[in-house]
């Protein structure tokens, strides 16, 4: 298992790795090797069978329609969690618009993206293979995040941060993304109907839960590489966040692991590939699920994808609805948690790869133990099994003063408080 990290790494003299500078270079530098057994196959995989659900004829309330796209949604969620939704209503000029729009941006020289570098600990900001945050199994990639909130009072939010992060140049890109990014919140909320009726729980149930959603926009930008079969673009991992609605270019280059084996997810112009995340993962009790996935590079052509990431308001108890475990599944899967408390786990604390959720829990268990007893002796004590468990609640500065007669369940054993 990972090492967790209990601080970011120091960050030493790591060498300036600019990937667009490295492609001149017969080899490519030890950190962007990877395992073998990790490395992309010899051959590109077969295309995996993915449905396009029809996400027009969904939401028209065609009852043909919507029992096919229920159906579709429900045996790709359960099976592997990827998907992709056609007549989606996007502008397809808004999509070139943002693809041009990140040219833009990843081809101005190095030291211009420096000046919008991601600081240790933060998700937002330009980052390259991660210089600092990690020393090995670098991904061979440039990215910039940015967060963008539905809530009305943040209208601007992603153009106001462009603006102050990269000057007047990049005024119509922060446009530009506003508008992409709004488009892609009203997008998410039609998918969390498809999603809610897809698991009983109704139309409505998700879509509330999402509306104020305060999400995370990437954009992926991957140079051609020398040694393309020794390197990931990105690695393995399952989605920490709730859903992702990522749009790829001509190129070519996710693959998704299914049945334990890789298949390729071609690309298509006119669809968005959507996957679920961990926290919807959670959310839905296990039922439909997390998927591993990766993205490979090659030595000819840059490689782009434009990923919003769904995320919940922060402070959000991430807890399934009770019809997704008082019948078919009786028992919890995973204990109630924050987003915020994920997000911090992945960028201050833990890699994110395809055990994340789960090494999240057992952190989130021993974490409370600490907060709730505060004594690293009880936790020792615990393990080396000299001291029964005490489910006390949770200390109340931790729950929201407007979550009333909130239950907390946790891995088996419940409490709750009145606050
Ligand atoms: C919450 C997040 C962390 C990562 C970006 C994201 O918004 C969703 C995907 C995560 C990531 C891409 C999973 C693979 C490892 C990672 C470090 C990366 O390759 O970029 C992850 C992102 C991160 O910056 O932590
Ligand atoms: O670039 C891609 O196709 C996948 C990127 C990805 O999985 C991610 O950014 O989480
Ligand atoms: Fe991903």
């Amino acid at each position: 298992m990972q090492a967790l990290v209990t601080h970011p790494p120091p960050v030493t003299a790591t060498p300036l790795f600019d990937t667009s500078a490295l492609k001149h270079e017969h080899n490519i530098p030890s950190q962007f090797i990877w395992p073998h057994d990790e490395q992309p196959c010899a051959e590109t995989p077969p295309e995996l069978e993915v449905p396009p659900i029809d996400l027009e004829g969904f939401l028209s309330g065609d009852k043909a329609a919507m029992s096919r796209a229920t159906t579709l949604v429900n045996e790709a969620c359960k099976k592997h969690g990827f998907f992709l939704v056609v007549n989606h209503a996007i502008d397809s000029k808004l999509i070139a618009k943002a693809h041009e729009a990140m040219d833009h941006f990843f081809c101005k020289p190095y030291s211009q993206k420096q000046s919008a570098l991601r600081k240790p600990g933060h998700h937002c900001g330009y980052a390259s293979s991660f210089v600092g945050r990690f020393t090995s199994k670098l991904p061979w990639k440039e990215t910039l995040s940015f967060r963008y909130s539905a809530d009305d009072e943040d209208s601007n939010m992603v153009e106001n941060y462009i603006l102050d992060l990269m000057g007047t140049e990049f005024q119509e890109f922060g446009r530009v993304y506003q508008e992409y990014c709004t488009a892609m919140s009203n997008l998410s909320l039609g998918i969390m109907e498809l999603l809610g009726m897809s698991l009983g729980v109704g139309r409505s149930y998700f879509r509330e839960f999402f509306e104020g959603n305060d999400s995370i926009m990437r954009l992926n930008y991957y140079p051609p590489c020398q040694k393309p079969d020794l390197t990931l673009g990105t690695g393995p991992h399952c989605d920490p966040t709730s859903l992702t609605i990522l749009h790829q270019d001509h190129v070519g280059g996710l693959e998704v692991f299914v049945d334990q084996k890789w298949y390729s997810i071609p690309p298509n112009p006119d669809a968005f590939v959507v996957n679920i995340g961990d926290t919807f993962m959670a959310l839905s009790n296990g039922i439909y699920r997390s998927c591993l996935h990766r993205a490979v590079v090659n030595s000819q052509t840059p490689r782009k994808s434009l990923a919003f990431f769904l995320c919940p308001k922060g402070d959000k108890v991430i807890s399934p609805p009770i019809e997704l475990f008082n019948g078919i599944r009786s028992q919890r899967v995973y204990p109630d948690f924050t987003w915020t408390l994920l997000l911090e786990f992945t960028q201050k604390h833990y890699r994110a790869d395809m055990k994340t959720l789960d090494t999240f829990t057992k952190w989130l268990e021993n974490r409370s133990d600490e907060q709730l007893h505060g004594s690293k002796q009880y936790v020792k004590a615990i393990k080396a099994g000299k001291e029964k468990k005490r489910h006390d609640a949770l200390p109340l500065d931790s729950i929201r003063s407007d979550q009333k007669d909130a239950k907390l369940k946790y891995l088996g054993f419940s409490w709750s408080y009145k606050i």
